[in-house]
């Protein structure tokens, strides 16, 4: 039995960057970039106004008082200069003229006819967004190895393009076993269950930004289960649930090594996901996750989602993990690491968790009010106040304050 870690590291071994692909910028969002991003131009291309205001030489000013003699909008130029103790009316953005390197706001100055009259002193060069200020041609802007995010996107809009090469998304197939599953949409007959591990996993797929390909359901034979796994091996990773563990029917080992794959370990030192198996075949990492629910979903937390996330070529794998104030007392009677389902909170700056009650691993509900897993050592005993570990599921609104 390996520990958490060590199937991580022996996974993300066999995981390697997928091939780039142009997309469109927006199809860039939360995509990584194989490139440099340089910047073609300075922004601004100009100094240009930060105010609605008036433009002058600090220089030549004098008695604070100066003619106004022109108006400047957003989006025209002047080629002429303003001379020494006049003022143009400029507006915000459009570029500061020749003669002018200070912008006073409209409301600060008082106006009279022709004339404007500085209400207070006025720094030289207040108000001016320098050329450049923002990025310099040539200089990287977006590094390789980027994450696109909303301001990326915005900043590569700002310097012209519209296209850039990213990480394909990676093609997850998704494969349910067992003769007791059925498909959602049919009423579970005696014996019967419905197959959620599939949806909830491709969910999980897609929520990582890769592909989710749905295989269905192999019943309990060698040759079925044979047959789905080889159309899996068109997607760039597999990942099977159910008929993993030690049962009459668990073939799911047998198949991976019967079509010429290598069991690389089976069993991971956690609560729940036990029974995992990880297997290279023909080249593709195939995922053997256990059949109860939560297994499902926690093993691929841990080991699923780096490896997609790795294999679209980003950095930052692994999920949060703090420490938080325990809200109740908590123990581990076993002789795994427990990862408990918590819900997590941030109260005054420090992280509260309390658990979600029954942890049974075919109780998809104590992940449905979660959004954390503690991490419990065997045979720990915590009392209430005390600090754990705790991975944040969040994904950046369960922790947000809610609307009053
Ligand atoms: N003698 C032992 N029995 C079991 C062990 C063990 O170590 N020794 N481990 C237990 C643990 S822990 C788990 S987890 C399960 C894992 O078993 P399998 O991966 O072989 O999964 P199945 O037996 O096929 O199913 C387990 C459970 O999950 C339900 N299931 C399966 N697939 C789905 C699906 N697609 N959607 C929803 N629910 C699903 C299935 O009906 C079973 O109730 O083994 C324990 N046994
Ligand atoms: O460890 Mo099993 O994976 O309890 O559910």
């Amino acid at each position: 039995m390996v520990s958490i870690e060590e199937a991580q590291r022996t996974i993300l071994e066999y995981i390697t960057p997928l091939e780039t692909e142009k997309v469109s910028v927006f199809q860039g969002l939360n995509r990584v970039t194989p490139e440099d991003h340089i910047a073609p131009w300075d922004i601004p291309a100009a100094d240009n106004s930060a105010m609605d205001g008036f433009a002058f030489s600090h220089a030549a000013l004098n008695d604070n008082r100066l003619k106004v003699t022109g108006f400047l909008p957003a989006g025209e130029v002047r080629t002429a200069p303003v001379p020494p103790g006049e003022a143009i009316r400029i507006m915000t953005g459009a570029p500061v003229p020749a003669g002018c390197d200070t912008v006073v706001p409209i409301e600060d100055v008082e106006e009279d006819g022709e004339w404007i009259r500085l209400a207070s002193t006025v720094k030289a060069g207040s108000h001016v967004r320098k050329r450049g200020e923002d990025i310099r041609h040539g200089n990287v802007v977006i590094p390789a190895g980027a994450t696109i995010r909303p301001q990326e996107i915005g900043m590569l809009s700002a310097m012209g393009t519209t296209s850039l090469a990213v990480y394909r998304r990676a093609r997850v197939a998704i494969l349910a076993t067992g003769d007791e599953l059925l498909e959602p949409g049919s009423t579970p007959a005696p014996g019967k269950i419905i197959n959620s591990n599939s949806y909830s996993l491709a969910a999980q797929v897609l929520d990582a930004g890769g592909d989710p390909v749905l295989l269905g359901i192999a019943p309990d034979t060698l040759d079925a289960t044979c047959d789905k796994i080889r159309a899996g091996l068109n997607a760039d990773i597999l990942v099977i649930t159910g008929g993993v563990s030690v049962g009459d029917r668990d073939f799911v080992k047998v198949a991976i090594e019967e079509l010429g794959g290598s069991v690389t370990f089976w069993k991971v030192n956690m609560k729940p996901g036990k029974p995992l198996a990880f297997a290279m075949l023909q080249g593709k990492p195939v995922f053997a996750l256990p059949g109860n629910p939560v297994a499902a979903m926690v093993s691929f937390e841990l080991f699923v989602r780096p490896s997609i996330l790795k294999s679209m070529g980003h950095r930052r794998i692994f999920r949060p993990v703090v420490k938080a104030v325990l809200q109740e007392p908590a123990t581990n009677k076993g002789m795994r690491p427990h990862l408990v389902r918590g819900i997590v909170s941030v109260h005054d700056g420090r992280y509260h968790v309390s658990t979600t009650g029954n942890q049974s691993s075919g109780r998809l509900s104590s992940l449905i009010q979660g959004n954390g897993l503690i991490r419990l050592a065997p045979e720990a005993l915590h009392a209430e106040g005390d600090k754990v570990e705790v991975l944040l599921l969040d994904r950046g609104f369960e922790m947000g304050e809610a609307v009053q």
